[in-house]
């Protein structure tokens, strides 16, 4: 299915974080955060408004230097600067990245080019398909509602054929068939062996025994809690 082949990675995939920490506007923001996702995993990250989710999220995409601290994929020590690590993430932001102008299917064209994937109608319709999206893709995105934008930036991270997905707040906007339809998303990567990292305030109904916990404290000084169990939804 066009899921399994989107995710699917060659080879199994790891992501091992060690005594990262990240200093921003002169604030430490959090300190010697470590965790391990072996295939299948996914580590979901809450914690309050301005608690540092979006620049660890934004550290482990290596958009953000990271200032101390260790990221192993795959058992390779990384730079922040590693091109090969960069072409095995999807990362999706707070704003969707496209183009307003551009129709949704030109958008996911214009972005699998970027990706170096090849355009698979099938694989297309049936991700447009599961997201809900095959009556709109037509129109251009300015004219799409927040909602339907944000599925179309989670089609965008389904059909990149990354292992590793780094989304922060993917259910922003989406309303509760459309979270039921992220939930099948990431259940569907993390089977075919992705890895995720997740930044939810509302918290997903992923599969417990394959998902870990952090929640980052808004005093920077405290150490983050990581807790091996599900958020409820
Ligand atoms: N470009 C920037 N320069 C300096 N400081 C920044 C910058 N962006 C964010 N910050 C600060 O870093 C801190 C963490 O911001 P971040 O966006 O990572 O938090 P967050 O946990 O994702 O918050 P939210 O739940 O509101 O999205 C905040 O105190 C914020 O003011």
């Amino acid at each position: 299915m066009a899921g399994d082949g989107a995710a699917a990675p060659d080879r199994p995939v790891s992501l091992a974080v060690s005594g990262l920490g990240c200093l921003r506007g002169g604030k430490v923001l959090f300190r010697d955060l470590g965790f391990v996702l072996e295939r299948g995993q996914a580590l979901v990250v809450n914690g309050a408004n301005g608690a540092g989710k979006s620049s660890l999220l934004r550290s482990l995409a290596g958009l953000l230097p990271w200032r101390a601290g260790q990221l192993q994929w795959c058992g390779h020590t990384l730079k922040p600067t590693d091109a090969a690590y960069a072409q095995r993430l999807a990362y999706l932001g707070h704003h969707s990245g496209m183009s307003d102008t551009l129709t949704g299917l030109e958008n996911l064209r214009f972005a699998l080019t970027l990706a170096e994937v090849p355009w698979d109608t099938g694989q297309v319709q049936q991700v447009l398909q599961q997201l809900a999206l095959q009556d709109m893709v037509s129109r251009p995105l300015g004219r799409l509602s927040q909602g339907q934008r944000r599925r179309l930036a989670l089609a965008r991270v389904w059909l990149s054929q990354r292992p590793l997905w780094l989304l922060d707040e993917p259910d922003n906007s989406l309303d509760g068939e459309g979270c039921q339809r992220l939930v099948q998303m990431l259940d569907q990567h993390l089977d075919a062996g992705g890895l995720a990292v997740v930044v939810c305030h509302r918290g997903l109904a992923l599969p417990p025994q394959h998902t870990q916990t952090l929640s980052l404290s808004a005093a920077a000084e405290r150490a983050p809690a990581l807790v091996q169990e599900a958020v409820p939804c």
